[in-house]
């Protein structure tokens, strides 16, 4: 079905492609197996606006960003809301913790007006007050967010308290009808469409081949609300301490590290936690709880540093969630090379004895500057 804007539009029997976790995804085009289209479309550079309006309804999508960031969950929903949208109906993003990044990024995702709106931390009720404003002034016919940690909270406790129907992983949507969520065994849960949906991963490519108005249709700055949950801020601690599943920053050992002490001064001077990888933790080198990998802890660090460590598929599995990984490595054609973001050929136990070096260079000279004693002028 294509719309009078020459853009193609969703089809009710839309098509699909079967993603490579085996699921159904949204996708533009008329026949089954439009992916190709749809890749030559997501490289183009100048892409068309998928609508300039008059809107007449429009659909909310609510992200909290990662650190500023849209990660793919965001940029899925943001381009699941944009596909089912009619040509009338303008896509409303509302960014927790946004920034004018993010914003750029939301349009190129598909929405057509963004509101801003600083993280605040865990303050349920804030959002839920916020949330409820922007319901009530928008009035959306729709509201979509990804079905994972505070956005799926708040999507299923705006749900509860005004009383909406909601849908939980959502996986495919048949506009104007009904939505088809994954159930146990591989079913498939069928529902009328309700007014609140959270979306499951790959539900959408977020590779559009339009984008929409971003900036252009407007941002917004909305403050938080009052809040009965008081947040005590965050304490720091030693990385040490801190359990992988939470670390922002992980030195990872494999069986490519044999000077363990360096590592852990490394890690130390970065303040970083230690991972390792099963290899490693088997040989008594690291302990259990410091695995990573299906066996082991999944981490989601912003940036994981892989010491030695090949990269094969049951590690990989631990860091998905990872930003950025920067693997070190001999060997170039290592698995981890596909998944790291920078490689460095390079032997570790001489990398970790020169960053060693470099970061307790850097620590004598800047307490060296703090010890200095500051001359004042007349
Ligand atoms: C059921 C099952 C579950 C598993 N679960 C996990 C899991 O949870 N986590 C996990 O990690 N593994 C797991 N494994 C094991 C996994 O298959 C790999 O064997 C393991 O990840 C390999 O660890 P490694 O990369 O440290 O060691 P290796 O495979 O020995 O690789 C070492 C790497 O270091 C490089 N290297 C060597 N010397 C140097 C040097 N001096 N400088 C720089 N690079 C160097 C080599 O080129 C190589 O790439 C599991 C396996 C099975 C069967």
């Amino acid at each position: 079905m294509f719309n009078n804007s020459a853009i193609p539009r969703i089809d009710p029997r839309r098509p699909y492609v079967i993603g490579p976790s085996g699921l159904k995804r949204i996708v533009l085009g008329e026949e089954v197996g439009s992916r190709e289209q749809l890749q030559a479309h997501g490289h183009s550079k100048a892409k068309p606006v998928r609508s300039n309006g008059p809107f007449k309804q429009r659909s909310l999508v609510v992200i909290h960003t990662d650190r500023g960031a849209l990660d793919e969950a965001a940029r899925e929903t943001l381009a699941a809301a944009a596909i089912l949208a009619t040509a009338d109906t303008e896509v409303l993003a509302l960014l927790f913790g946004g920034n004018a990044d993010s914003v750029a990024a939301a349009g190129e995702a598909g929405a057509d007006r963004v509101l801003l709106c600083e993280d605040g931390g865990y303050t349920p009720q804030r959002k839920l007050a916020l949330l409820a404003t922007v319901w009530q002034r928008e009035s959306p016919s729709q509201l979509c967010l990804p079905d994972r940690g505070a956005d799926a909270d708040l999507g299923r406790r705006f749900a509860s308290r005004h009383r909406l129907a909601v849908a939980c992983d959502v996986i495919e949507v048949v506009p104007g009808r009904e939505v088809r969520s994954l159930a146990p065994a591989g079913q498939f849960a069928v529902q009328p469409l309700p007014p609140v949906l959270l979306l499951a991963r790959k539900v959408a490519d977020a590779r559009l081949p339009f984008r929409g108005l971003g900036s252009d249709g407007g941002t917004e700055q909305l403050p938080l609300l009052g809040e009965r949950v008081r947040d005590l801020g965050s304490s720091s601690c030693p990385a040490s301490q801190l359990a992988l599943e939470e670390a922002d920053l992980i030195v990872s050992a494999g069986n490519g590290v044999q000077d363990t002490a360096g590592l852990r001064q490394l890690a130390e001077q970065m303040g970083a936690a230690i991972g390792a990888s099963r290899v490693a933790v088997d040989d008594g080198r690291f302990a259990r709880e410091q695995q990573v990998g299906a066996t082991g802890k999944t981490v989601q660090a912003s940036a994981y540093l892989a010491f030695g460590i090949s990269g094969a598929v049951q590690h990989l599995q631990g860091i998905k969630e990872c930003r950025h990984v920067i693997a070190v490595n001999l060997d170039a054609a290592a698995p981890i090379v596909k998944r790291a973001d920078l490689t460095l050929v390079e032997d570790c136990q001489t990398l970790i004895a020169a960053l060693n070096r470099l970061l307790a260079a850097e620590r004598a000279a800047s307490s060296a500057a703090a010890a200095k004693p500051v001359l004042e002028t007349a």
